[in-house]
């Protein structure tokens, strides 16, 4: 009784805010109620009440798009290029006028334009939303971050000389939201995912209203009403098949109808069984691009951020990185997954499969040649490419308890893995023992993390002695694999004479990286060593002209340091 009638009260104080909540959370309470949802080819089905989820779609089966008549696209509208700017590049109205001078000087270019939200927005938004869960609803109003965001949005509107209600609404209906936030004390991940779409919805709703202040004709799009369709994996959610037919037709379409860029919002999509806004995981926005990309066959894909491309290693590890001229989409793949914070894990998917070359750039240094990112590259002057890091890893030592020559032991480790929904990162294995690392991003995204690991744990002890390893690195080395002996010969010299010890080895079958297993508090020493011992210290002209010698058949020499010489 007690409890009801505090909520009549609450309820009473801010009924806005908490109808937001209920409507983000009830069957299909999206964005736009009434939206509609892909379910079935052929058909458009208003989602009410959940009707959409009937289907027996599996994860990764694409339902139909959004489109009844099933005509093909329009004409094609001549869209040459997307172009993706992330956080950092329109962080400001400086920014915005700086970004828009860019795409204004590429006349020759029909480009679809993508924006993350600016700054450090996201951030904010998600701190916010995890402080009103705690704070109660008459301080939601007062966070920190949500006058950040305001006063962010409000003061680039006002120095670009557009109209704040451009973005008033929006700035609202957050704080609405986060009250209601507030006086729920819960915010599911459905709620977080609409929460952190303000972000982009306000960006590049400035930003198509500069564009077309300075005489240039855009059009703004969310990414949820385009075509983005998505599995329902609240803030890892995956792009379904159907996105590509819906997006080229829509974008080709409005083309056709009236000619203006199109300024589309990353990061964002739509649950094809909720309806409800989905991301696409942090830095998603790559991927937003990425997909375009394939979904009209555009020449190029480019990716602007605030580094001169892809370099040789993370920037905030080790300052001395170098820009990375070329890349495979195997290697930045790789890269990606293993850390690299440069581009999204799975932004290179749709790219390989449109065959689409990434480029990616800095929008603080335009004329910086980046970094090229294509299906294969001459890999005959290539070792190294680039050294990666991902720290706060857990390890797993497994020996199985059976003696030698027992079969069925590998998969009954992996069906635990499997049955526990955690996956598994670098795997190397002996035939009574594996050694393995977990995904961190996926024990991080979820609560209950040691309850979890305790729970495999317990699994795994009825077959095998186990260890568990916390506070451990995978240093990644991305390169050429065809000359793996001479990576890890000289990288073993140089861990060596640190007197770091490598707890576990893997070499995928991808065969662009080599992944070793440090202790957390070696990591970064590790990748400092490592970045100047292959990049900076004529290691390439070194092994040129060994490989010369060889090829001359004089035989190869290493001194003490591990360098090596002709004869
Ligand atoms: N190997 C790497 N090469 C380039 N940048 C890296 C690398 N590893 C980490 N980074 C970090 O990634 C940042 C760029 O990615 P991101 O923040 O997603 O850019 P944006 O928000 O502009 O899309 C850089 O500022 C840099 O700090
Ligand atoms: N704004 C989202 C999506 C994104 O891609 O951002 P960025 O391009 O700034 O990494 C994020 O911060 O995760």
């Amino acid at each position: 009784m007690a409890a009801a009638l505090r909520f009549a009260a609450v309820a009473r104080e801010a009924p806005a805010a908490l109808r937001l909540v209920r409507e983000r959370d009830s069957a299909c309470g999206a964005a736009r109620p009434g939206a509609q949802c892909w379910a079935r080819r052929g058909l458009v089905l208003r989602c009410q009440s959940g009707a959409a989820a009937t289907t027996t779609l599996k994860k990764g089966e694409a339902p139909a798009p959004a489109v009844s008549d099933g005509g093909a696209p329009p004409a094609a509208a001549g869209f040459t290029v997307v172009m993706k700017f992330g956080g950092s590049s329109v962080a400001s109205a400086e920014r915005m006028r700086e970004v828009a001078d860019l795409i204004l000087s590429f006349p020759e270019e029909t480009p679809v334009i993508v924006l993350s939200a600016m700054g450090k927005t996201t951030n904010n938004l998600l701190l916010a939303g995890e402080k009103a869960v705690s704070c109660g609803a008459p301080k939601a109003s007062e966070l920190d971050e949500l006058k950040a965001i305001k006063e962010l949005h409000f003061r680039t509107i006002d120095e670009l000389g557009l109209d704040s209600s451009l973005v008033s609404g929006f700035l609202d209906e957050l704080e609405q939201l986060l009250k209601g936030v507030a006086m729920m004390k819960e915010l599911t991940p459905r709620t977080r995912d609409y929460l952190v779409s303000f972000g982009e919805c306000m960006s590049t709703r400035i930003f198509a209203a500069y564009m077309n202040k300075l005489g240039k004709k855009a059009r703004q799009y969310d990414a949820f009403d385009l075509g983005f369709i998505t599995t329902d994996d609240f803030t890892n959610a995956d792009i379904l098949e159907a996105t590509y037919p819906a997006v080229a037709k829509r974008l080709q379409g409005d083309w056709v109808d009236e000619p203006a860029i199109p300024i589309v919002t990353g990061f964002l999509g739509k649950g094809w069984k909720s309806c409800a806004v989905t991301t696409l995981g942090r830095g998603g926005s790559d991927l937003t691009a990425t997909t375009i990309g394939k979904a009209l066959g555009l020449r190029e894909i480019q990716v602007w951020k605030d580094v001169d491309g892809v370099l040789t290693c993370d920037p905030n590890i080790y300052a001395n990185a170098v820009p990375v001229p070329f890349l495979t989409f195997d290697e930045a793949a790789e890269l990606a997954y293993f850390g690299g914070q440069v581009l999204h894990p799975q932004s290179m998917r749709p790219a390989r499969e449109g065959g689409i070359p990434v480029r990616v750039k800095n929008s603080y240094n335009r004329h910086a040649p980046g970094t090229v990112i294509t299906t294969t590259r001459d890999m005959r002057k290539s070792i190294l490419t680039s050294i990666v890091l991902k720290s706060n890893i857990t390890m797993l030592d497994i020996v199985s308890t059976r003696m030698l020559g027992q079969y069925g032991f590998l998969a009954k480790v992996f069906s635990i893995f499997e049955d526990l929904g955690i996956s598994v990162d670098s795997v190397a294995t002996s035939e009574v023992s594996i050694s393995l690392t977990l995904d961190p991003s996926k024990l991080w995204s979820r609560e209950l993390i040691q309850q979890e690991l305790d729970n495999v744990v317990e699994e795994l002890e009825k077959i095998a002695v186990v260890h568990l390893l916390q506070h451990r690195s995978i240093i990644s080395l991305i390169g050429n694999v065809q000359r793996s002996s001479l990576i890890l010969e000289k990288a073993f010299n140089v861990l060596r004479r640190n007197g770091v010890n490598v707890q576990m080895i893997s070499q995928g079958a991808s065969k662009v990286n080599i992944s070793l297993v440090v202790h957390d508090s070696e990591a970064k020493q590790c990748v400092q060593a490592l970045h100047s011992a292959f990049f900076e210290n004529g290691f390439l002209s070194e092994v040129e002209e060994v490989d010369i010698a060889q090829k001359n058949g004089s035989p190869l020499l290493v001194n003490s340091n591990g360098a090596m010489h002709g004869n």
